[in-house]
């Protein structure tokens, strides 16, 4: 890496200064488009709703104005199209003003004897005769920025590979229209700019990376060809931010066949949405779907309290050996084709139709739906057996709506309809429309008659024909069982589900098979719309929710990212044999598995000392940023604890934005609070929060997965909460979260995971 000389910094600020000049002028040209468009979608939308008004009363005009009104609808679209296009422009330039560029590399095709700039930047400019002076980053052109060191290379377009020279590689700071930095660099991208970006101080919502993305996390972002790739990296290694640049870089290649709604994220809590929501559109994108796992399912258990990944945590973080072995019967894939099989198998006898209620008699009963099932073919799928068996019955209720709509009753109801009553049920499009008055009464009948069925066709609608809670009772009592699990165990077991749903609630680990039951019974619940699934924190995803996922979402790409050494309840396993496990599971061909081993976001002490509490952690590389040894700090009760509590609190605050105190439970965040909020103006995070306010936060470990605070307090990392090994996920979690500061705080004897690491390395931790 070189510092440049003067001359060479004055002519690149030069340069600078002449593409904002250009930008500028851009900008004004489009904001008088944007005006112009905005008026014109004004006037365009008012003609639309008076032509939408006019004619509508004469039926043989219906016609007419329908296709008229396509037509204005059609031009609306476009105008507001036309609008949006050039808005979304303008904030794109406001964007170029401030920053144009972080990048140039000087490249020299086959044959030039000259080599030519070119400057990247987050997306593309081009001067009124079409001479780029930005390249969007995600332009094939731009991978040799982060891909490339100098010499000869190669990279990919459209129309195949490319082969040029590359000569020189700059990287630029550009702040408020100035240059602050500037070097040439023959690295991927050099230490030296990353080093001053990591060493900010969080400013609580996440950047982009695009200046300083690494070559590991270049081929997670560019990746167009796996079906799935799965993506193991150390805390702090850029895993979130890969799947942030990753969305930009697919939308940008794929803008007329992806849109940003047909990408979810599966996030492991809101404030993490949160969190992450700035990076899109800072790139000038709009952001995926994001949901949570917990939001997910209660969404397809509507009525049902599932379990959330919190819940279960708080109530089984040291778990039993039963537990585990639960755990580890109902999470694995067998489990989920143990469920297949059962479906697949079942005669008409033991599928668990049941009847559907009218006024607490049985307006359809189980006998009757049951032969509606038996009398189809069986070489039907299914699926397929269902929906045809559900027709039969709506078709019979709408016969015996049609019955209704003549009776007494129906008729004396029509009788007592005053006239704007009447009307209404009617309905505009219809008034008039009757050849004769027995047409018209019979037609309002069978409407009063829907209404008053109308109970029985939402059941239907619902599937509530069958009781899919006994059909997964039925099917767990066939379940054989492993070694680890006695029959009484599986008992107690099921008999938990069943209390479990007289209440409304559902263990998590049922959620998953319990929904493949019962979407492959009913052939629902399937959604193909979405091309690309992401989960971060995999870890604490089992196998048999991801075999859902796969099933829930068919045509989707899916990208796994997550640290095993992070889990909550699992093990650690070996990227190799995870990717195996994965790959089996989702039966993808194409299947990339890359790991990211160097960790970005914590100072090099800080780093080493959370290496060091993992008994396999030597794989994982500190970045070089210096910072001060995280502090271990043991008192004796909780009265002096919570009293350096408060000035640890105050004390960090003096340098730092945010300051997180990391607990182990809601419970143990919540007695904090209560105690120190007062004297540190703390605020107590739970999962409903969707902000992250600045200053002291409160918080338990899992709430904070996949953020990131200024200064880390973990608060009370005793041997009473954190006894073994079993903990040393949790532990690690905490102290990664932290970027520039650490300290563990103990109220008595410290952890042994955390004296081991005391007793050996004294050196990578002060004392006090
Ligand atoms: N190439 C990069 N350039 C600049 N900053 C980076 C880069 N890679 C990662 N970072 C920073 O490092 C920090 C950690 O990144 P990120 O949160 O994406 O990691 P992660 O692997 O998801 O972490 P975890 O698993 O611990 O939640 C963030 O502040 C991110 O901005």
């Amino acid at each position: 890496m070189s510092t440049l000389d003067s001359n060479e910094f004055k002519r690149e600020q030069a340069r600078v200064d002449h593409v904002i000049s250009k930008i500028e002028t851009q900008t004004e040209h489009t904001k008088n488009l944007y005006n112009q468009a905005h008026s014109e979608t004004r006037s365009v939308e008012s003609n639309y709703s008076q032509n939408a008004k006019i004619n509508t009363f004469e039926a043989d005009d219906r016609i007419e104005t329908n296709a008229e009104v396509q037509q204005q609808k059609g031009l609306v679209a476009r105008a507001v199209e036309n609008e949006t296009i050039l808005k979304r422009q303008v904030a794109t330039y406001k964007r170029l003003q401030a920053s144009p560029y972080f990048g140039r590399i000087d490249i020299k095709d086959p044959g030039e004897t000259q080599a030519e700039p070119l400057y990247i930047g987050t997306a593309s400019f081009a001067d009124e005769n079409e001479n780029f002076l930005i390249y969007d980053w995600r332009a094939p052109i731009s991978s040799i920025y982060y891909n490339g060191t100098l010499g000869k290379v190669t990279y990919q377009t459209p129309v195949g590979d490319m082969d040029t020279e590359l000569v020189k590689k700059r990287q630029f700071s550009i702040q408020s229209g100035k240059i602050t930095n500037m070097f040439d660099t023959n690295e991927t991208v050099g230490d030296e700019i990353l080093q001053e970006v990591l060493g900010q101080q969080n400013d609580t919502y996440m950047a982009n990376i695009v200046a300083t993305i690494q070559k590991e996390q270049n081929d997670i972002i560019r990746d167009t060809t796996s079906d799935l790739l799965v993506v193991q990296g150390v805390a702090g290694s850029g895993k979130t931010s890969a799947i942030l640049q990753r969305i930009a870089f697919l939308l940008y290649h794929s803008r007329k066949s992806l849109n940003a709604d047909e990408i979810v994220l599966f996030s492991p809590n809101r404030l993490y949405s949160r969190y992450i929501s700035d990076v899109l559109p800072s790139l000038g994108e709009r952001n995926m779907r994001q949901i949570t796992l917990a939001d997910f399912l209660s969404q397809r258990f509507q009525g049902l309290n599932v379990q959330s990944i919190f819940d279960r945590y708080e109530q089984e973080s040291l778990s039993s050996p039963v537990q585990q072995a639960l755990s580890q019967l109902l999470e694995s894939p067998t489990f989920m084709t143990a469920v297949s099989d059962y479906a697949q198998k079942l005669t008409p006898q033991e599928i668990q139709f049941t009847d559907i209620l009218f006024k607490e008699k049985p307006f359809f009963k189980a006998a009757e739906i049951r032969k509606i099932y038996a009398d189809l073919p069986n070489s039907l799928s299914l699926a397929d057996r269902f929906l045809k068996t559900k027709n039969t019955l709506i078709k019979r209720l709408k016969r015996r709506i049609d019955q209704e709509a003549d009776a007494d009753w129906v008729h004396e109801t029509i009788d007592h309809l005053n006239n704007e009553a009447y009307n209404d049920l009617i309905g505009k499009k219809r008034l008039r429309a009757f050849e004769s008055y027995d047409d018209e009464i019979h037609y309002l009948g069978r409407k009063i008659a829907a209404k008053h069925f109308r109970i029985v066709y939402d059941a239907l609608y619902n599937n509530y024909f069958i009781d899919i809670y006994n059909q997964y009772a039925d099917f767990l009592r066939q379940v054989s069982l492993p070694d680890g699990l006695t029959n009484t165990d599986w008992e107690n077991f099921q008999s938990t589900f069943q209390k479990g749903i007289e209440y409304h609630k559902l263990h998590l680990l049922n959620a998953a098979p319990l929904l493949f039951l019962r979407d492959l019974l009913t052939g629902e619940g399937r959604n193909r719309q979405i091309q690309y699934i992401f989960i971060d924190e995999m870890q604490d995803y089992s196998l048999a929710q991801m075999i859902y996922f796969k099933h829930a979402f068919p045509n989707a790409k899916f990208t796994l990212l997550g640290d095993s050494e992070q889990a909550l309840f699992k093990d650690v396993e070996a990227p190799q044999s995870l990717l195996n496990h994965l790959k089996a599971a989702f039966n993808v061909k194409r299947a990339n598995l890359i790991t990211l081993n160097r960790s970005y976001r914590s100072t090099y002490p800080i780093t080493n000392f959370a290496k060091k509490l993992l008994p396999d952690g030597d794989q994982i590389q500190a970045f070089n940023r210096e910072g001060d040894l995280p502090t271990v700090i043991v008192r004796d009760t909780r009265q002096t604890g919570l009293e350096t509590l408060v000035s640890l609190c105050h004390k960090e605050l003096q340098t730092y934005g945010t300051v997180a105190i990391l607990t182990r439970n809601m419970k143990e965040s919540r007695q904090i609070y209560e105690a120190i909020h007062r004297s540190t103006h703390a605020n107590l995070l739970s999962d409903a929060d969707l902000a992250l306010p600045k200053g002291v936060l409160i918080m338990p470990v899992y709430l904070a997965k996949g953020l990131e605070f200024d200064s880390v307090i973990a608060y009370d990392i005793s041997a009473t909460n954190y006894p073994d090994q079993r903990s040393t996920g949790i532990l690690y979690t905490m102290a990664s979260r932290a970027m520039h500061q650490l300290t563990l705080l103990s109220i008595g004897a410290a952890s042994p995971l955390v004296s081991s690491v005391l007793a050996d390395q004294e050196h990578l931790v002060q004392i006090e």
